[in-house]
């Protein structure tokens, strides 16, 4: 795999101190040449995001490398997920919401005329805080995307095909299932309204139904934010597992479950900026922003 590295940015906003003295570009001066393992999958430059007049983003350049997680971290209202939903254009639901600036998916803008929301949000697929399976079947939830995207044969057609495309359903079924370690739990009850299931295995379906169609990147939304700890320790041997195959960008306030689980994590901070952005090991071990360090020992957020 290759190294790749973060653009050179500018930073319009430079006199904000962070702590004593520090000033946000002199903490980004320290971090910009931060190399890690792998292509960049997505990548934003000089993005800003704005509500109206409340400017919830600003100005972030981030490369995030393809197969591995990405933790999204900071105080509450900092823009985690305003980020996050800019990845596979979800603020262009969002009324009042306004981007400038760039995200290039595999080197591609997603922000231009023409692009294909629904094909980009299969490849970049969500999964939210709450579980929200669709209330019916298990089986149905992880069929639905793919006969809307075509990727199963509606019976009708199938069948003019001369075709039976329940082998096929049954198939994608199960290994979506199988991935999102959930099978062994619900093999026997497939048929079974999903709202049936604990918070947990919901989730856990919900992740199933988001791997259903095929994505090559997984933006979580605090996943785990509703569960106990038995089944939030399942999502994360989830997420640790699907890093193999896909890239994974989480935001979560618990910090101890980024140290665990990513990579790589960005800290955002208080106004929306992106303030520092490494190996995980180092932003929890070593950061070069005190402001960072007092973050993540508790001392204020
Ligand atoms: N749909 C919206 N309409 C208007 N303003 C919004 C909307 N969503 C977020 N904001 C504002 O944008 C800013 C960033 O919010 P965002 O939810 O991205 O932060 P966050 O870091 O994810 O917060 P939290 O950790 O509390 O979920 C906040 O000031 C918030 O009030």
């Amino acid at each position: 795999m290759s190294e790749t590295t973060h653009s050179e940015r500018t930073d319009t906003d430079s006199t904000i101190e962070t702590t004593a003295g520090e000033t946000i570009e002199q903490v980004q001066e320290s971090w910009t040449d931060y190399k890690f393992q792998g292509e960049a999958k997505l990548t934003s430059e000089g993005l800003d995001v704005y509500y109206g007049d409340d400017h919830a983003l600003k100005d972030v350049t981030i490369e995030i490398p393809e197969k591995s997680v990405t933790a999204l971290i900071g105080p509450s209202g900092c823009g985690k997920s305003t980020f996050l939903r800019s990845l596979n254009r979800m603020n262009d639901r969002i009324r009042s919401a306004r981007v400038d600036g760039s995200v290039q998916f595999d080197g591609k803008e997603i922000y231009q005329e023409g692009i294909d929301l629904v094909e980009l949000r299969k490849r970049v697929g969500m999964v939210f805080q709450s579980p929200n399976p669709f209330p019916k079947s298990i089986h149905e939830n992880i069929t639905y995307g793919p006969r809307k995207h075509g990727d199963i044969e509606t019976g009708l057609l199938a069948r003019l095909l001369g075709r039976d495309d329940w082998d096929e359903a049954e198939e994608l079924v199960e290994q979506s299932l199988r991935q999102a370690a959930l099978w062994d739990e619900v093999a026997d009850r497939l048929d079974d309204n999903a709202l049936g299931l604990s918070g947990g295995q919901q989730q856990r379906l919900c992740i199933a139904r988001c791997l259903s169609v095929d994505p090559e990147v997984i933006l979580m939304d605090e996943p785990a934010s509703a569960l106990d700890p038995i089944a939030t320790s399942k999502i994360e041997d989830l997420i640790h597992d699907l890093a193999e195959d896909y890239t994974v960008v989480i935001v979560t306030h618990n910090m101890q479950q980024a140290a665990r689980i990513s990579d790589q994590t960005a800290v955002f901070l208080t106004g929306g900026k992106l303030v520092e952005y490494d190996d995980t090991d180092k932003i929890f071990e070593n950061p070069e922003s005190q402001r960072v360090e007092d973050y993540i020992t508790g001392k204020f957020g």
